[in-house]
Protein backbone atom coordinates (compact mmCIF):
# COMPACT_ATOMS: atom_id res chain seq x y z
CA UNK A 1 0.00 0.00 0.00
CA UNK A 2 1.33 3.42 -0.97
CA UNK A 3 2.06 5.90 1.74
CA UNK A 4 0.79 9.77 0.69
CA UNK A 5 1.80 12.47 2.72
CA UNK A 6 0.95 16.03 2.48
CA UNK A 7 4.65 16.71 1.21
CA UNK A 8 4.27 14.19 -1.35
CA UNK A 9 1.54 15.51 -2.88
CA UNK A 10 3.10 18.69 -3.07
CA UNK A 11 6.22 17.48 -4.54
CA UNK A 12 4.00 16.02 -7.13
CA UNK A 13 2.18 19.34 -7.70
CA UNK A 14 5.45 21.05 -8.21
CA UNK A 15 6.20 18.86 -11.22
CA UNK A 16 2.53 20.48 -12.86
CA UNK A 17 2.45 23.75 -14.85
CA UNK A 18 0.01 26.25 -15.10
CA UNK A 19 -0.49 25.96 -19.00
CA UNK A 20 -1.05 29.35 -19.57
CA UNK A 21 1.67 30.89 -16.90
CA UNK A 22 4.13 28.19 -17.83
CA UNK A 23 5.00 27.91 -13.94
CA UNK A 24 4.67 25.56 -11.22
CA UNK A 25 1.56 26.07 -9.54
CA UNK A 26 3.79 25.70 -6.19
CA UNK A 27 5.83 28.25 -6.78
CA UNK A 28 3.29 30.04 -7.93
CA UNK A 29 1.32 30.12 -4.72
CA UNK A 30 -2.02 28.27 -6.19
CA UNK A 31 -1.70 25.70 -4.16
CA UNK A 32 -3.80 26.53 -1.23
CA UNK A 33 -4.70 23.33 1.13
CA UNK A 34 -3.64 20.06 0.91
CA UNK A 35 -6.00 16.85 3.08
CA UNK A 36 -4.92 13.31 3.42
CA UNK A 37 -6.41 10.59 4.35
CA UNK A 38 -5.22 7.33 3.61
CA UNK A 39 -4.49 7.43 -0.09
CA UNK A 40 -7.12 9.61 -0.44
CA UNK A 41 -6.25 13.61 -1.20
CA UNK A 42 -8.07 16.63 -0.78
CA UNK A 43 -6.16 19.50 -2.56
CA UNK A 44 -7.69 22.79 -3.07
CA UNK A 45 -6.08 25.09 -5.90
CA UNK A 46 -6.47 28.61 -6.26
CA UNK A 47 -6.66 30.14 -9.61
CA UNK A 48 -5.08 33.91 -10.85
CA UNK A 49 -9.31 34.14 -12.31
CA UNK A 50 -12.69 32.37 -11.98
CA UNK A 51 -12.90 32.79 -15.52
CA UNK A 52 -9.81 30.44 -16.05
CA UNK A 53 -9.98 28.85 -19.46
CA UNK A 54 -7.90 26.20 -18.81
CA UNK A 55 -9.18 24.93 -15.62
CA UNK A 56 -9.97 21.71 -17.48
CA UNK A 57 -6.33 21.08 -18.07
CA UNK A 58 -5.51 22.51 -14.60
CA UNK A 59 -8.13 19.60 -13.00
CA UNK A 60 -6.53 16.38 -15.10
CA UNK A 61 -3.41 17.52 -14.66
CA UNK A 62 -3.27 18.16 -11.30
CA UNK A 63 -5.53 14.45 -10.45
CA UNK A 64 -3.35 12.38 -12.53
CA UNK A 65 0.14 13.76 -11.17
CA UNK A 66 -1.45 12.96 -7.54
CA UNK A 67 -2.61 9.70 -9.02
CA UNK A 68 1.13 9.00 -9.92
CA UNK A 69 2.40 8.95 -6.27
CA UNK A 70 -0.42 6.40 -5.43
CA UNK A 71 -3.59 8.19 -4.44
CA UNK A 72 -6.95 6.14 -4.67
CA UNK A 73 -9.31 8.97 -5.08
CA UNK A 74 -8.28 13.02 -5.66
CA UNK A 75 -10.48 15.66 -5.09
CA UNK A 76 -9.98 18.77 -6.33
CA UNK A 77 -11.88 21.86 -5.05
CA UNK A 78 -10.90 25.25 -7.00
CA UNK A 79 -11.21 28.98 -5.90
CA UNK A 80 -9.87 32.07 -7.35
CA UNK A 81 -7.92 35.34 -7.04
CA UNK A 82 -7.39 38.03 -9.15
CA UNK A 83 -4.13 39.90 -8.53
CA UNK A 84 -3.36 42.72 -9.67
CA UNK A 85 0.39 43.65 -11.57
CA UNK A 86 2.01 45.79 -8.49
CA UNK A 87 -0.12 47.74 -6.95
CA UNK A 88 -4.07 47.97 -7.79
CA UNK A 89 -5.29 49.83 -10.61
CA UNK A 90 -7.48 52.02 -8.02
CA UNK A 91 -8.11 51.49 -4.33
CA UNK A 92 -10.36 48.15 -4.30
CA UNK A 93 -9.84 47.80 -7.93
CA UNK A 94 -7.72 44.90 -9.26
CA UNK A 95 -7.21 45.58 -13.19
CA UNK A 96 -8.86 48.89 -15.10
CA UNK A 97 -9.32 47.32 -18.62
CA UNK A 98 -10.27 49.58 -21.82
CA UNK A 99 -12.32 48.71 -24.58
CA UNK A 100 -11.77 50.75 -27.48
CA UNK A 101 -12.59 50.73 -31.50
CA UNK A 102 -10.74 52.76 -33.92
CA UNK A 103 -14.43 53.15 -35.87
CA UNK A 104 -18.10 53.38 -34.39
CA UNK A 105 -20.66 51.00 -34.85
CA UNK A 106 -18.17 47.69 -34.63
CA UNK A 107 -20.37 46.67 -31.60
CA UNK A 108 -17.75 47.67 -28.93
CA UNK A 109 -20.48 48.26 -26.30
CA UNK A 110 -22.07 44.94 -27.01
CA UNK A 111 -18.84 43.21 -26.91
CA UNK A 112 -17.77 45.02 -23.73
CA UNK A 113 -21.34 44.86 -21.85
CA UNK A 114 -21.26 40.86 -22.96
CA UNK A 115 -17.80 40.43 -21.32
CA UNK A 116 -18.71 41.89 -18.11
CA UNK A 117 -21.75 39.96 -18.10
CA UNK A 118 -19.64 36.80 -18.57
CA UNK A 119 -16.87 37.82 -16.54
CA UNK A 120 -19.36 38.01 -13.70
CA UNK A 121 -20.83 34.84 -14.35
CA UNK A 122 -17.79 33.25 -13.45
CA UNK A 123 -17.58 34.40 -10.09
CA UNK A 124 -15.67 37.72 -11.10
CA UNK A 125 -16.55 41.00 -9.08
CA UNK A 126 -16.88 43.02 -12.20
CA UNK A 127 -17.60 46.76 -12.84
CA UNK A 128 -18.58 48.36 -16.49
CA UNK A 129 -18.12 51.88 -17.13
CA UNK A 130 -19.60 53.77 -19.83
CA UNK A 131 -16.84 56.43 -20.97
CA UNK A 132 -18.88 57.48 -24.19
CA UNK A 133 -20.40 60.51 -22.53
CA UNK A 134 -22.03 61.43 -25.78
CA UNK A 135 -23.39 58.48 -26.69
CA UNK A 136 -23.88 56.30 -23.51
CA UNK A 137 -25.09 52.72 -24.51
CA UNK A 138 -24.47 50.37 -21.48
CA UNK A 139 -27.42 51.32 -19.41
CA UNK A 140 -29.35 51.00 -22.71
CA UNK A 141 -27.69 47.57 -23.21
CA UNK A 142 -28.33 46.41 -19.24
CA UNK A 143 -32.00 47.52 -19.75
CA UNK A 144 -32.31 49.83 -17.60
CA UNK A 145 -32.10 53.80 -18.42
CA UNK A 146 -34.68 54.44 -15.95
CA UNK A 147 -33.19 54.42 -12.69
CA UNK A 148 -31.02 57.60 -11.45
CA UNK A 149 -27.23 57.22 -10.23
CA UNK A 150 -27.59 58.37 -6.56
CA UNK A 151 -24.92 59.61 -4.14
CA UNK A 152 -23.78 59.21 -0.86
CA UNK A 153 -23.62 61.49 2.35
CA UNK A 154 -19.97 61.98 1.35
CA UNK A 155 -21.10 62.84 -2.25
CA UNK A 156 -19.66 59.78 -3.96
CA UNK A 157 -21.91 58.15 -6.67
CA UNK A 158 -23.49 55.28 -6.13
CA UNK A 159 -23.47 52.59 -8.87
CA UNK A 160 -26.09 50.96 -10.50
CA UNK A 161 -26.29 46.96 -10.65
CA UNK A 162 -27.73 44.55 -13.53
CA UNK A 163 -26.98 40.90 -14.14
CA UNK A 164 -24.16 40.88 -11.47
CA UNK A 165 -22.58 43.93 -12.89
CA UNK A 166 -21.96 47.07 -11.35
CA UNK A 167 -22.48 49.87 -13.98
CA UNK A 168 -22.46 53.87 -14.36
CA UNK A 169 -23.44 55.35 -17.64
CA UNK A 170 -23.87 58.68 -18.24
CA UNK A 171 -27.56 57.92 -19.51
CA UNK A 172 -28.42 57.71 -16.48
CA UNK A 173 -27.43 61.09 -14.84
CA UNK A 174 -28.74 63.06 -18.23
CA UNK A 175 -32.50 62.69 -18.71
CA UNK A 176 -32.82 60.59 -22.29
CA UNK A 177 -33.12 62.45 -25.65
CA UNK A 178 -30.98 65.51 -24.13
CA UNK A 179 -27.66 66.07 -25.34
CA UNK A 180 -24.77 66.82 -23.55
CA UNK A 181 -23.00 70.14 -24.82
CA UNK A 182 -19.53 70.07 -22.59
CA UNK A 183 -16.32 70.52 -23.62
CA UNK A 184 -12.80 69.04 -22.63
CA UNK A 185 -12.38 70.10 -18.73
CA UNK A 186 -15.88 69.07 -18.32
CA UNK A 187 -15.39 65.92 -19.81
CA UNK A 188 -12.56 64.93 -18.29
CA UNK A 189 -14.63 65.70 -14.76
CA UNK A 190 -16.82 63.38 -15.51
CA UNK A 191 -14.57 60.59 -16.09
CA UNK A 192 -12.55 61.04 -13.26
CA UNK A 193 -15.95 61.44 -11.42
CA UNK A 194 -16.85 57.79 -12.57
CA UNK A 195 -13.92 56.98 -11.57
CA UNK A 196 -12.50 58.13 -8.87
CA UNK A 197 -15.42 59.43 -6.58
CA UNK A 198 -18.00 56.49 -7.50
CA UNK A 199 -18.39 53.55 -4.28
CA UNK A 200 -17.34 50.90 -7.00
CA UNK A 201 -16.47 48.72 -3.75
CA UNK A 202 -14.03 45.72 -4.56
CA UNK A 203 -13.57 44.79 -8.26
CA UNK A 204 -11.41 42.71 -10.10
CA UNK A 205 -11.87 44.11 -13.11
CA UNK A 206 -13.50 47.18 -14.02
CA UNK A 207 -14.73 47.47 -17.93
CA UNK A 208 -14.45 50.71 -19.21
CA UNK A 209 -16.20 51.21 -22.61
CA UNK A 210 -14.18 53.74 -24.66
CA UNK A 211 -16.02 56.22 -26.85
CA UNK A 212 -14.92 55.40 -30.76
CA UNK A 213 -11.80 56.76 -32.04
CA UNK A 214 -8.82 58.67 -30.34
CA UNK A 215 -9.38 61.83 -28.37
CA UNK A 216 -9.44 63.32 -25.11
CA UNK A 217 -11.39 60.51 -23.36
CA UNK A 218 -9.06 57.86 -23.97
CA UNK A 219 -6.16 60.24 -22.86
CA UNK A 220 -7.98 61.31 -20.10
CA UNK A 221 -8.02 58.21 -18.57
CA UNK A 222 -4.47 56.86 -19.61
CA UNK A 223 -3.25 60.01 -17.15
CA UNK A 224 -5.37 59.49 -14.26
CA UNK A 225 -5.29 55.60 -13.22
CA UNK A 226 -2.75 52.46 -14.03
CA UNK A 227 -4.46 50.78 -16.57
CA UNK A 228 -4.03 46.57 -16.93
CA UNK A 229 -4.39 46.87 -20.30
CA UNK A 230 -6.86 48.13 -23.81
CA UNK A 231 -9.25 45.23 -25.62
CA UNK A 232 -9.28 46.57 -29.59
CA UNK A 233 -12.51 45.34 -31.04
CA UNK A 234 -13.15 45.64 -34.74
CA UNK A 235 -14.85 44.20 -37.92
CA UNK A 236 -12.69 42.20 -40.27
CA UNK A 237 -12.83 44.79 -43.37
CA UNK A 238 -10.06 47.19 -44.27
CA UNK A 239 -11.84 50.64 -43.69
CA UNK A 240 -12.28 48.97 -39.39
CA UNK A 241 -9.04 47.76 -39.68
CA UNK A 242 -6.89 50.72 -40.21
CA UNK A 243 -8.55 52.82 -37.87
CA UNK A 244 -8.01 49.94 -35.12
CA UNK A 245 -4.21 50.61 -35.96
CA UNK A 246 -4.65 53.81 -35.06
CA UNK A 247 -6.33 53.14 -32.31
CA UNK A 248 -3.51 50.40 -30.88
CA UNK A 249 -0.78 53.20 -32.18
CA UNK A 250 -2.89 55.95 -29.69
CA UNK A 251 -2.63 53.30 -26.81
CA UNK A 252 1.39 52.62 -27.29
CA UNK A 253 1.89 56.20 -27.27
CA UNK A 254 0.44 56.45 -23.90
CA UNK A 255 2.03 53.17 -22.68
CA UNK A 256 -1.00 51.31 -22.44
CA UNK A 257 -0.61 47.24 -22.56
CA UNK A 258 -2.68 46.08 -25.84
CA UNK A 259 -4.14 42.67 -24.10
CA UNK A 260 -5.27 41.63 -27.33
CA UNK A 261 -8.25 42.21 -30.46
CA UNK A 262 -11.23 40.92 -30.77
CA UNK A 263 -13.09 40.42 -34.17
CA UNK A 264 -16.67 41.08 -34.17
CA UNK A 265 -19.30 40.56 -36.95
CA UNK A 266 -16.89 38.03 -38.30
CA UNK A 267 -19.50 35.74 -40.60
CA UNK A 268 -23.00 35.26 -40.91
CA UNK A 269 -24.86 31.52 -40.67
CA UNK A 270 -28.05 31.90 -42.46
CA UNK A 271 -30.21 30.13 -39.98
CA UNK A 272 -32.22 28.75 -42.28
CA UNK A 273 -29.70 27.11 -44.63
CA UNK A 274 -27.03 26.85 -42.19
CA UNK A 275 -24.53 28.67 -45.05
CA UNK A 276 -21.68 30.93 -43.78
CA UNK A 277 -21.66 34.39 -45.50
CA UNK A 278 -18.13 36.31 -44.65
CA UNK A 279 -20.38 39.50 -45.17
CA UNK A 280 -17.33 41.97 -44.16
CA UNK A 281 -14.66 39.44 -45.23
CA UNK A 282 -12.92 37.07 -42.53
CA UNK A 283 -9.87 37.24 -40.60
CA UNK A 284 -8.49 40.72 -40.80
CA UNK A 285 -8.56 41.19 -37.06
CA UNK A 286 -6.43 37.97 -36.46
CA UNK A 287 -4.06 39.00 -39.31
CA UNK A 288 -4.03 42.70 -38.08
CA UNK A 289 -3.26 41.02 -33.97
CA UNK A 290 -0.45 39.11 -35.60
CA UNK A 291 1.07 41.59 -37.98
CA UNK A 292 0.97 43.86 -34.67
CA UNK A 293 1.88 41.39 -32.55
CA UNK A 294 -0.74 41.33 -30.48
CA UNK A 295 -2.99 38.21 -28.74
CA UNK A 296 -5.94 37.13 -31.16
CA UNK A 297 -8.71 36.84 -28.42
CA UNK A 298 -11.72 35.56 -30.46
CA UNK A 299 -13.93 36.03 -33.10
CA UNK A 300 -18.03 36.84 -32.84
CA UNK A 301 -20.19 36.16 -35.72
CA UNK A 302 -22.61 38.31 -36.82
CA UNK A 303 -25.58 37.13 -34.92
CA UNK A 304 -29.66 38.44 -34.77
CA UNK A 305 -29.73 37.26 -31.33
CA UNK A 306 -27.32 39.68 -30.63
CA UNK A 307 -28.73 42.29 -31.91
CA UNK A 308 -32.19 41.90 -30.55
CA UNK A 309 -30.74 40.98 -27.42
CA UNK A 310 -28.32 44.40 -26.92
CA UNK A 311 -31.62 46.01 -28.60
CA UNK A 312 -34.15 44.73 -25.80
CA UNK A 313 -31.73 45.45 -23.01
CA UNK A 314 -31.15 41.45 -21.75
CA UNK A 315 -27.71 41.32 -23.33
CA UNK A 316 -26.90 37.92 -25.07
CA UNK A 317 -25.04 36.13 -22.76
CA UNK A 318 -28.20 36.08 -20.77
CA UNK A 319 -30.65 36.02 -23.23
CA UNK A 320 -29.21 33.20 -25.84
CA UNK A 321 -26.38 31.72 -23.58
CA UNK A 322 -26.48 28.58 -26.34
CA UNK A 323 -25.97 30.61 -29.19
CA UNK A 324 -22.82 31.04 -31.04
CA UNK A 325 -22.29 34.90 -30.56
CA UNK A 326 -22.73 34.08 -26.49
CA UNK A 327 -20.23 31.21 -26.60
CA UNK A 328 -17.94 33.04 -28.58
CA UNK A 329 -17.99 35.97 -26.18
CA UNK A 330 -17.92 33.58 -23.05
CA UNK A 331 -14.54 32.02 -23.98
CA UNK A 332 -13.24 35.80 -25.18
CA UNK A 333 -13.83 36.62 -21.90
CA UNK A 334 -12.17 33.68 -20.39
CA UNK A 335 -9.22 34.24 -22.86
CA UNK A 336 -8.80 38.17 -21.50
CA UNK A 337 -9.06 37.08 -18.02
CA UNK A 338 -6.38 34.23 -18.64
CA UNK A 339 -4.06 37.56 -20.57
CA UNK A 340 -4.83 39.10 -17.57
CA UNK A 341 -3.49 36.61 -15.38
CA UNK A 342 -0.19 36.52 -17.66
CA UNK A 343 0.65 40.24 -18.01
CA UNK A 344 0.37 40.26 -14.23
CA UNK A 345 2.31 37.85 -13.43
CA UNK A 346 4.77 39.11 -15.59
CA UNK A 347 4.88 42.36 -13.28
CA UNK A 348 4.69 40.05 -10.34
CA UNK A 349 7.31 40.12 -7.65
CA UNK A 350 7.67 35.85 -7.25
CA UNK A 351 6.50 34.15 -4.41
N1 LIG B 1 -22.02 40.43 -33.59
C1 LIG B 1 -23.11 41.17 -33.81
N2 LIG B 1 -24.20 40.66 -34.46
C2 LIG B 1 -25.30 41.41 -34.70
N3 LIG B 1 -25.43 42.68 -34.32
C3 LIG B 1 -24.40 43.25 -33.67
C4 LIG B 1 -23.20 42.53 -33.38
N4 LIG B 1 -22.36 43.36 -32.70
C5 LIG B 1 -23.02 44.53 -32.58
N5 LIG B 1 -24.23 44.47 -33.17
C6 LIG B 1 -25.22 45.54 -33.28
O1 LIG B 1 -24.60 46.62 -33.96
C7 LIG B 1 -25.02 47.88 -33.41
C8 LIG B 1 -23.80 48.67 -32.93
O2 LIG B 1 -23.22 47.97 -31.85
P1 LIG B 1 -22.56 48.74 -30.62
O3 LIG B 1 -23.40 49.86 -30.15
O4 LIG B 1 -22.13 47.70 -29.66
O5 LIG B 1 -21.29 49.32 -31.37
P2 LIG B 1 -20.22 50.38 -30.87
O6 LIG B 1 -18.96 50.02 -31.58
O7 LIG B 1 -20.17 50.44 -29.41
O8 LIG B 1 -20.80 51.69 -31.46
P3 LIG B 1 -20.40 53.20 -31.03
O9 LIG B 1 -19.03 53.17 -30.53
O10 LIG B 1 -20.57 53.94 -32.30
O11 LIG B 1 -21.37 53.56 -29.94
C9 LIG B 1 -26.00 47.53 -32.29
O12 LIG B 1 -27.30 47.57 -32.79
C10 LIG B 1 -25.65 46.09 -31.93
O13 LIG B 1 -26.76 45.36 -31.44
Amino acid sequence: MPVVTEDIVLKALSLVNDPELHQDLVSLGMVERVAVSGTQVHVKINLTTPACPLKGVIEADVRRAIETVGASSVNVEFGATVRASNKPALPGIQHVILVGSGKGGVGKSSVSTNLAIALAQSGAQVGLMDADIYGPSIAHMLGNTEDRIKANQNKQMLPLERFGVKFLSMANLVPAGQALVWRGPMLHGAIQQFLKEALWGELDYLIIDLPPGTGDVQLSLAQSVSITGAVIVTTPQDVALIDAARAMDMFKKSSIPMLGVIENMSYFIAPDTGTRYDIFGHGGGKRKAEQMSLHFLGEVPLDMPLREASDQGTPVVISHPESTSAQALVKISQNLAGRISVQSLQSLPML
